[in-house]
């Protein structure tokens, strides 16, 4: 099992010091090596029950375990339901990482949770070996255009999910969009709709992470009048209002289990009953969703229906953080410019020390924050320059909303009057929610890693998570060591 220890592996690769307590830790079995383009890898089984299978794949993202919803499915009963994940597209190389397995995944005799590997590789889990090859190289098509729809870039990252999403707009194809939170997955969603032959007709949002259980029903399927209590009138329900058009399931991983097969059943047959009617109305949709969650992961731990989850995943796009694609904050920061000129009849710029500034930034998976960023900044500029003080980047805790809970007494006063600052109510819902919670995530982990010493373990066992998800959280928040040392060594290239 290996550990925290910095010291060389016996075969002189040094560990990533990215780990701010003992424990098990993210290890380089590997010097990190630069990869965009899509490779076609092959696993083989080469002990175990299942010896002698083997897949070839071209994703960027490739699963092993015995749910069915995995590329490699494994009949090996001390193998867990999703067991590990390969990665292909990080751009410092493969990586495999432990999805949370019950029994762990050993590369090269040594437990890991998240390792670069290399073809050649023998990766185990249970009783079962695995190696790891490459297949031929294969050319990504990459789009030749820097947006589609409202979603811009011209990283190679973007250029390939919008080759992706060129093909499979004009189809009726069901498409899931994961990414981060922030990352764009309601865009693609709409630049979907709006590039189909139903640009005409509704395109309906439906956010299954807002939705109370008592109301979610209701809110897919439509009711009658008096059917329960509060349904004063017959009302459609999400597929009806979408009908002709596209309906997208927002955060559909936040659906609860006893629904799921509600709505199989309505995409399955392509017809709805209203809570409370025996007729039924038949529905002519295109189904999108998105998540932030890991959908295989919940199939896999019985948290998410595994044939729900194929029903909505006939493609799948995977929108990469914005860290990232460090090519795409200075294109999205001056489109988020132009969008404030066409608005406000003020056309401000950076200057070139904001620039620097905005590419230093960590940027943990997410555009929005950028974007608030740089609307901010645009409103604060003097003389129409942008300068690095207006960004209030790195130093947070002077941002207006993080005032709110910087001090005991600002804390005690916001919670007997509940208001917040100005500015957060002049934004849009979404936004506004998304800078209070980054700013009470931040004052709250800070808080936690000053009283637990920086002890990743003391401070997950305090908070009541897991510390493989309290690390997931410092790294999207930029507060983990990994992260600020990767945006040093990117300044310094
Ligand atoms: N590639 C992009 N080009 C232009 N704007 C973008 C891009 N990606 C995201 N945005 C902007 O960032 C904000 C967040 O995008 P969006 O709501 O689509 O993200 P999301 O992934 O659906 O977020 P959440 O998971 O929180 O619902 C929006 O204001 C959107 O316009």
């Amino acid at each position: 099992m290996s550990n925290s220890t910095k010291e060389p592996l016996s075969n002189g690769v040094p560990q990533i010091d990215d780990d701010l307590d003992p424990g098990m830790t993210t290890t380089f079995f590997s010097a990190p090596h630069r990869h965009t383009q899509l490779r076609r890898v092959m696993l083989r089984v080469t002990a175990g029950p299942d010896q002698g299978a083997q897949i070839q794949v071209a994703r960027p993202r490739i699963t092993v375990g015995r749910s069915a919803v995995n590329d490699l499915v494994l009949t090996d009963t001390s193998v867990s339901g999703t067991h590990l994940q390969i990665t292909l597209g990080d751009k410092r190389g493969i990586v495999l990482r432990d999805l949370e397995s019950t029994n762990g995944t050993l590369l090269q005799g040594l437990r890991v949770r998240e390792a670069y590997i290399e073809p050649g590789a023998t990766i185990s889990l249970g009783k079962t070996d695995i190696l790891f090859l490459s297949a031929d190289e294969i050319e990504v098509p990459l789009s030749g255009q820097d947006h589609f729809g409202a979603l811009w870039g011209a990283s190679p990252a973007m250029r390939e999910v919008f080759a992706i999403l060129e093909k499979v707009a004009p189809t009726d194809m069901s498409v899931m969009i994961g990414g981060q939170t922030g990352t764009g997955k309601e865009l693609v969603a709409r630049a979907l709709h709006d590039e189909s032959s139903r640009a005409e007709a509704p395109f309906v949002v439906l956010d299954c992470g807002s939705l109370p259980r008592e109301l979610a029903e209701a809110a897919i399927l439509g009711h009658k009048k008096g059917s329960f209590t509060g349904a004063i009138g017959d009302r459609p329900g999400a597929f009806e209002e979408a009908d002709g058009g596209t309906l997208f399931l927002d955060e559909v991983g936040e659906l609860p289990l006893d629904l799921q097969p509600k709505l199989l059943r309505v995409l399955d047959r392509r017809e709805v009953q209203r809570i409370g009617e025996s007729q039924v109305r038949k529905v002519n949709v295109r189904v999108v969703a998105a998540t932030h969650r890991d959908l295989r992961q919940m199939v896999g731990q019985g948290q998410f229906r595994e044939d729900l989850y194929f029903r909505l995943s006939v493609m799948t796009v995977d929108l990469p953080p914005l860290r990232d694609r460090a090519d795409d904050i200075l294109l999205l920061a001056n489109k988020f410019l132009e969008d404030f000129a066409r608005v406000h009849g003020r056309a401000p710029q950076l200057n070139d020390d904001a620039k620097a500034i905005l590419l230093d930034e960590p940027w943990p998976g997410n555009v929005r924050q950028l974007k608030n960023a740089i609307e901010r900044a645009a409103h604060l500029s003097h003389n129409l320059v942008i300068e690095p003080a207006d960004l209030h980047l790195g130093r947070r805790e002077g941002r207006p909303a993080a005032k709110k809970f910087g001090s005991e007494d600002e804390a005690a006063a916001s919670q007997t009057d509940g208001e917040l600052p100005e500015e957060i109510y002049a934004m849009p819902f979404k936004e506004a929610k998304s800078v209070i919670v980054d700013d009470f995530e931040r004052a709250y982990f800070k808080r936690l890693l000053a009283k637990t010493d920086n002890n990743l373990s003391r401070a997950s066992a305090e908070a009541g998570i897991t510390r493989y998800y309290l690390r997931e959280l410092l790294k999207r928040l930029g507060m983990h060591k990994s992260s600020k040392k990767k945006a040093a060594t990117e300044k310094s290239e």
